[in-house]
């Protein structure tokens, strides 16, 4: 062996120590560069050339369209095959957002074996509504392994944001308003990376083997407290408030071992936390003891200038000051790298804040095996969306469901409903569109509607669940004629948001729940009716609807697993879900959360009814 960094048995600091005394300048500012798939897929040599860190996918950017899990998986070996070439062979970390499941893999609903769909999971807000720790920590698990098998090493997952006001455009990444409920959440961490050693060092990272992956608590500090619920926007509190309501979670995911953390968008109090000192350095690194990397948010350091994109040289030297390690630049990296070279050359940044950059990411990658295990391991292609995994994303489904009426007599429950009804009714915007149970982050950014990917959507849910001697009627818009009908048991009506993300998704108009004309005849008419809510957040329910309505069900947005609904409302499993988050009567009254001194909402947070009297 010709030198430490390359021996697996050599402890990890020797190995870092020996790697990084052997870098140029010009390397050790290309490990702290990350750069998006489309930058590095027509000229790959510049991986090597530049000793690039870090390559991520955007939003649905992949290989090809309908891209199996192997031609993913080719992609990523192609890439670090370049990386090996590069004079110290230093691998690189490949990452996506993974966020609910490997939800960037989807085949567009064709059923062909060879790119099967991931599985997708319930979003962080109906995580919440379980409360189930070790649930989520499944989740971790399973989603590890989709991400494995399609080579990748990192998932900039768990968000950890406390959300205070629905509307947030990331309202639904937050597991709850509660800080204590995020806590348990954290779980997630665990599961991807696997568990840490009684033993191991506080702070330091921990990933466990082959079958799991790096991953990335965000977004580092206050992000689910802007004002307004402004998307990168303005945490105004007090430094003892941060800490107690947005920073715990990360205490947590740093006692479970978390490899790195995101840096927000948002500022607190006025400062932007891409280019904060206080708490990126001295509280999170110094006080916290976090160990691992901090990595900065898309054009993170191109938005500290009002102007985006304007004096980066000054933004990067703000950023890079202040403690960020790596930077998700993610295009115009030849810039990023020049300038940071020159700021160093002239002394504008000392080498000793470079150095600690890159010995935290080298830690990564050397406590992630990616020294010794270079290429994907690919497990058998069968994780993708396999049975497993679907049962648990079903069983996620059916403890996220929120029960918040049940029968318009007390004394006379209107669900569960029967499965041997003679003819039913199903209608609605959301019961036969997979991508909008999916929700955001889902095959894209924004999300999509239709098939877009292998999953059961409520009406095929339903279908499965009744009894051969049952009818059912699928109108997305009941016609008068079908209204008018006086042989329909009940109806089953599921309305709710087209899926969003990020500042698309702020809402600081409405969230109303939408109903078009043929909904309202439905409720306010002559069948009894369930109101399923596919939502990322609580949304207005006028008093008349909640009087006309039968049942109401809060199923926030649960995947691909529908079948977690028709598991419930027939009753052969008893609601679990309670509300992670307030549900409000007006939007005049946000925010509305447990913290609130007039705390007047229409369900409070932790509500949730069961068929089992309590
Ligand atoms: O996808 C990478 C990160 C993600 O991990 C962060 O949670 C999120 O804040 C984030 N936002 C973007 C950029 N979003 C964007 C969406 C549409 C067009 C341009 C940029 C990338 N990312």
């Amino acid at each position: 062996m010709d030198c430490i960094y390359k021996d697996p048995n050599a402890p990890v600091e020797a190995r870092v120590k020996d790697l990084l005394s052997r870098m140029t300048l010009e390397e050790k500012v290309g490990q702290m560069t990350q750069i998006e798939r489309r930058v590095a897929q027509p000229n790959p040599d510049l991986i090597k050339d530049h000793c690039i860190g870090s390559i991520l996918s955007s939003g649905g950017s992949g290989p090809k369209e309908k891209a199996s899990a192997q031609d993913w998986a080719d992609m990523v070996d192609e890439f670090q095959k370049k990386a090996l070439e590069s004079r110290l062979g230093i691998p690189i970390i490949y990452g996506i957002d993974a966020v609910h499941g490997h939800n960037s893999v989807c085949n567009n609903g064709v059923h062909d074996n060879s790119i099967r769909g991931a599985t997708i999971f319930p979003h962080n807000v109906g995580l919440g509504a379980t409360r189930d720790a070790d649930l989520v920590q499944k989740i971790g698990e399973a989603t590890a392994l989709e991400i494995r098998a399609t080579g990748m090493h990192y998932t900039f997952a768990p968000c950890v944001a406390v959300c205070r006001d629905p509307r947030w455009g990331r309202c639904y990444e937050s597991y709850s308003e509660d800080t204590e409920i995020v806590r348990k959440m954290t779980s997630l961490v665990t599961g991807l990376q696997g568990k840490p050693p009684a033993e191991h060092p506080k702070g330091y990272p921990f990933v466990a083997g082959r079958n799991n992956v790096i991953a990335c608590a965000k977004h580092f500090v206050g992000d689910g407290g802007t004002e307004k619920g402004v998307n990168e926007g303005n945490t105004i509190s007090s430094y003892e408030d941060l800490e107690r309501i947005h920073m715990a979670p990360y205490l947590d995911c740093i006692s479970q071992g978390v490899s790195t953390i995101m840096a927000s968008y948002s500022s607190w109090n006025g400062r932007k936390l891409h280019s904060d000192h206080f708490l990126l350095t001295e509280i999170l690194k110094e006080k916290l003891g976090f160990k691992g990397f901090v990595i900065s948010d898309w054009e993170g350091l191109d938005k500290l200038h009002e102007t985006r994109g304007e004096n980066y040289r000054n933004c990067i030297s703000s950023a890079v000051m202040a403690g960020m390690d790596m930077v998700m630049v993610p295009f115009r990296y030849e810039l990023f790298v020049k300038e940071l070279v020159s700021l160093v050359k002239e002394g504008k940044i000392p080498m000793e804040r470079i150095d600690d950059a890159v010995e935290r990411i080298l830690r990564v990658k050397f406590v992630a095996g990616l020294f010794e295990f270079n290429f994907s391991d690919r497990p058998s292609l069968e994780t993708i969306g396999c049975k497993l995994h679907r049962d648990l994303a079903r069983e996620a489904v059916r403890k996220s469901l929120v029960l918040l009426k049940n029968g318009k007599d007390p004394k006379k429950n209107f669900l569960p409903l029967d499965r041997n009804a003679k003819r039913v009714l199903v209608a609605g915007t959301h019961a036969d569109n997979l991508g909008y149970q999916c929700g955001g982050w889902t095959s894209s950014w924004y999300g999509e509607s239709g098939k877009i990917t292998t999953g059961t959507t409520i009406l095929d849910a339903i279908k499965e669940a009744v009894s051969d001697e049952t009818e059912i009627i699928y109108e997305e818009e009941p016609t008068a004629d079908t209204l008018a009908r006086r042989d329909l048991s009940f109806a089953i009506l599921a309305v709710g948001e087209k899926p969003y993300a990020e500042t698309p998704g702020d809402n600081l108009g409405g969230l109303v729940l939408p109903l078009n004309e043929a909904d309202i005849s439905l409720v306010t008419g002559n069948i009894p009716t369930l109101l399923i809510v596919v939502s990322g957040r609580p949304l207005v329910l006028e008093p008349w609807l909640l009087e006309k309505i039968d049942a109401l069900i809060a199923a926030w947005l649960p995947g691909s697993e529908g079948g977690g609904i028709a598991d419930v409302i027939f009753g052969d499993h008893d609601f679990k879900g309670r509300l992670p988050v307030t549900w409000f009567k007006q939007v005049e009254q946000l925010p509305l959360h447990i913290e609130v001194n007039s705390y007047d909402p229409l369900f409070p947070l932790g509500f949730g009814l069961t068929y089992k009297k309590e």
